[in-house]
């Protein structure tokens, strides 16, 4: 078994983790921890999520922040699901050690140091590190996953729109004159558990935020190999991500050519679904897949791409898994689907 410990794992994402680690047959859930002075360092999963109760009854342990190393050493993997200024102020203790690192973070996402001051609001320290992580887009990158010792686990957005993008541009399908162009709704679990007045409930009414300046442009960029314009949208609902990407294409692309770049990226693949029908956030919310439908307009070239995801799960708990099940040589799926 691979002895296996979450950190943030009383946040959302860290939730999900605990409960997909927890019925994996090759993991062990050996260790929750939450940081030195949480508020909720000596209670269990189960009692801060009570969906766990009597099912997942770890303790959540307050991290020590000055035996990371030793840390490191005494797992054979380690998730972080904790906020991008703590992954980014802990990774170099961490690496380097027995332990493969899955960050659910964006702090070793992008590979420009530069732009993190601008997108993250702290100045990257660990170039190194930037340079060695590797980006974790578990459909895409399977082989630098396998043999990755720090995983940049990708963000919620970039995820539901590089699953839907790619095929487009590894197939010179998108006019380069033309930036492709995501609107995305989130689920306000999307912004995390801790109370904030922007995802109170009696506040969230469906709006655009982070608009021309949000840090997964440039992550979605990074990976798709072309600026696009992404407007992310809050909506009144818990969990899941709906992405609608407007693309033009390339001269004389046919439906037929976009139909065959999609199968030859995802026929076979259980976590991507190529759907019949226009994919809805309930086919997608609770489950590990990534939904994709299209249409083209002959008439114009604008080629529709509807992208699902559930923000916590192939947004990030996961596609952490799928990364974690490819680094140590299991099927991306196991423990996810049948
Ligand atoms: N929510 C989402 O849809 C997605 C989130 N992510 C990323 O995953 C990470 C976790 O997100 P999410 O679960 O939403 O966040 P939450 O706010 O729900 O949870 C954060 C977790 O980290 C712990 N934590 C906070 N500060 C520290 C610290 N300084 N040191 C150690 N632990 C700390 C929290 O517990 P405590 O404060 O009690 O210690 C909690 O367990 C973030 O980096 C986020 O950007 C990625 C993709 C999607
Ligand atoms: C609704 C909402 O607030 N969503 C988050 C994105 C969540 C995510 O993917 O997170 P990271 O890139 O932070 O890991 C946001 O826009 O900041």
């Amino acid at each position: 078994m691979i002895k296996t410990c979450i950190i943030g794992a009383s946040g959302y994402a860290g939730a999900e983790l605990s409960a997909l680690v927890h019925r994996h047959s090759q993991f062990e859930l050996a260790a929750l921890y939450v940081s030195t002075n949480s508020a909720d360092a000596g209670k269990s999963l189960g009692t801060i999520h009570p969906q766990f109760f009597n099912t997942i009854d770890l303790p959540l342990l307050p991290i020590d922040e000055d035996n990371l190393s030793a840390l490191s050493e005494s797992f054979d993997l380690i998730f972080l699901a904790t906020p991008h200024e703590a992954s980014h102020k802990w990774m170099n203790e961490l690496c380097g050690k027995k332990a493969v690192i899955m960050d659910l973070s964006g702090a070793f996402r992008i590979k420009d140091k530069h732009k993190f001051a601008e997108y993250y609001g702290f100045e990257h320290h660990a170039d190194k590190l930037l340079a060695d992580a590797v980006y974790g887009l578990a459909d895409w990158h399977q082989e630098q996953i396998s043999n990755a010792n720090l995983v940049a686990v990708p963000g919620c957005y970039p995820t539901a729109s590089l699953t839907a993008l790619k095929p487009l541009q590894q197939n010179a399908l998108i006019d380069s004159t033309h930036f492709p162009i995501i609107n995305a709704v989130s689920g306000v679990s999307g912004a995390g558990r801790k109370a904030s007045l922007n995802s109170s409930f009696t506040e969230v009414s469906l709006q655009a935020y982070g608009v021309l300046g949000h840090r997964h442009q440039p992550e979605i960029a990074d990976y798709l190999g072309t600026d696009v314009i992404f407007t992310p949208h809050l909506g009144n609902f818990k969990r899941g991500i709906l992405a609608t990407i407007t693309v033009k294409t390339a001269a004389n692309v046919s439906e037929q050519q976009i139909t065959d770049a999609f199968q030859q990226a995802y026929q076979g693949n259980p976590i991507v679904r190529l759907r019949n029908s226009w994919p809805k956030i309930d086919d997608v919310a609770g489950t590990p897949y990534c939904d994709l439908f299209w249409k083209l307009d002959p008439k114009t070239g604008y080629l529709v791409v509807v992208s699902a995801i559930d923000n916590l799960l192939k947004g990030a708990a996961s596609q952490a898994i799928q990364c974690a099940n490819l680094r140590f040589g299991f099927e991306s799926h196991m423990g996810l689907v049948n």
